[in-house]
């Protein structure tokens, strides 16, 4: 399945990007020679999910640090430091960015001079990058056990991920299973307004063989209470150290929908979305324009001058989750200890 190309990547001159705000049938690539570039791919989503724009930004750090002249460490350093609080400004609620950005800084705040600095801060992104790609691996090693034959499953958005746009951190398990040989099927909602789950993860599960139904947000209800739905798998943005999610605007509701039918509610994301310091309180939710609402394809689809709220994400607490599919194993509740554990002393759970 990682035969496509990768969700993001850097030649040592620019960073490439599969542009996801098209159909993935139709792929077409931006490509990046300056921060400014990185920041608004981030911004508009040209690149999307969280490990995917964290390995962006750290790319956007690399590729910063070979095209300024800087000779002197501190002056590398302090353009660097500039690049990285325009990356922070893009999108306020993934953790990974945050995460990739503090790792590169370190690296670069660590070097004894300019040349090391460029240097070891492509490392940290190279390894940032690999990293992600071994751990949706794995979270699909891990997370296969759950899906049995005649399963129907359903997931929200497209929980992307660097290994390519086709092998999504929620949707790892999916392909694990389907390539041990079971069967099942999964119900994608298509993720208003910006349809990730139409255009991306239906795609991506369709190429692996698997059969999918597309649904519209709307009629998650409709499919678990008349249907019925055996497992919920979904990305995640952000978790706290007490196991509440930040995900994609829908998470939420389709938690409460699990819990009133007794549906298991697991949601899979790579330790680098471990956010062990904020409090909810501190998070906040990307509010996005009003546009993405109201014009489909360039068509107005609601009246002119409608108030319009668009948030990206919203708030999961952990009484609504099962458990957490991380790339050192499955978290079950109390996910405090655990999450901490993993946190502190990267040990398994
Ligand atoms: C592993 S991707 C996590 C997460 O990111 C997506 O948001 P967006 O498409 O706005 O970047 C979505 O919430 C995914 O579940």
């Amino acid at each position: 399945m990682i035969d496509l190309p990768r969700t993001v990547d850097f030649d040592g001159e620019r960073v490439i990007l599969v542009d996801q705000r098209k159909l993935p049938q139709e792929l077409s690539f931006v490509e990046c020679y300056d921060i400014e570039c990185v920041a608004s791919a981030i911004r508009d989503m040209v690149v999307r999910g969280a490990p995917a724009i964290g390995a962006t930004a750290a790319f956007g750090l690399a590729l910063h640090s070979k095209r300024i002249g800087a000779e002197g460490r501190d002056e590398l350093l302090k353009e660097l430091r500039r690049a990285a609080d325009i990356l922070r400004s893009t999108r306020p609620t993934a953790y990974n960015m945050f995460w990739a950005i503090d790792r590169v800084m370190r690296a670069a705040e660590s070097s004894k001079d300019a040349e090391e600095m460029r240097r070891r801060v492509e490392e940290e992104a190279r390894s940032i990058a690999e990293e992600d790609v071994r751990a949706n691996i794995a979270i699909g090693e891990h997370g296969k056990s759950l899906i049995k034959e005649g399963y129907r499953v359903m997931t929200i958005c497209n929980a992307g991920s660097l290994a390519t746009v086709w092998f999504g951190t929620a949707t790892a398990p999916l392909y694990t299973a389907k390539m041990q040989g079971i069967d099942f099927e999964v119900y994608v909602l298509e993720t208003r307004p910006v349809l990730q789950g139409a255009r991306i993860t239906s795609f991506e599960l369709k190429r692996a063989g698997i059969p999918v139904k597309l649904i519209v947000d709307g009629a998650a209800g409709y499919v678990i209470s008349e249907i019925g739905i055996d497992l919920i798998i979904t990305g995640a943005d952000r978790i706290l150290s007490d196991g509440t999610v930040f995900n994609k605007i829908g998470t939420y509701t389709l938690s409460v929908l699990a819990k009133e039918h007794g549906v298991p509610f697991y949601v899979a994301a790579p330790t680098s979305t471990f956010d062990p310091l904020s409090r909810r309180e501190d998070v906040r939710i990307e509010m996005r324009d009003a546009n993405e609402v109201a014009v489909i394809n360039g068509k107005r689809i609601a009246p002119d001058g409608i108030a319009i709220l668009n948030p990206a994400f919203d708030r999961t607490p952990p009484e609504n989750i099962t458990g957490i599919i991380t790339e050192r194993g499955i978290i079950g509740k109390p996910f405090e200890e655990k999450i901490k554990l993993i946190g502190i002393r990267g040990a398994s759970p």
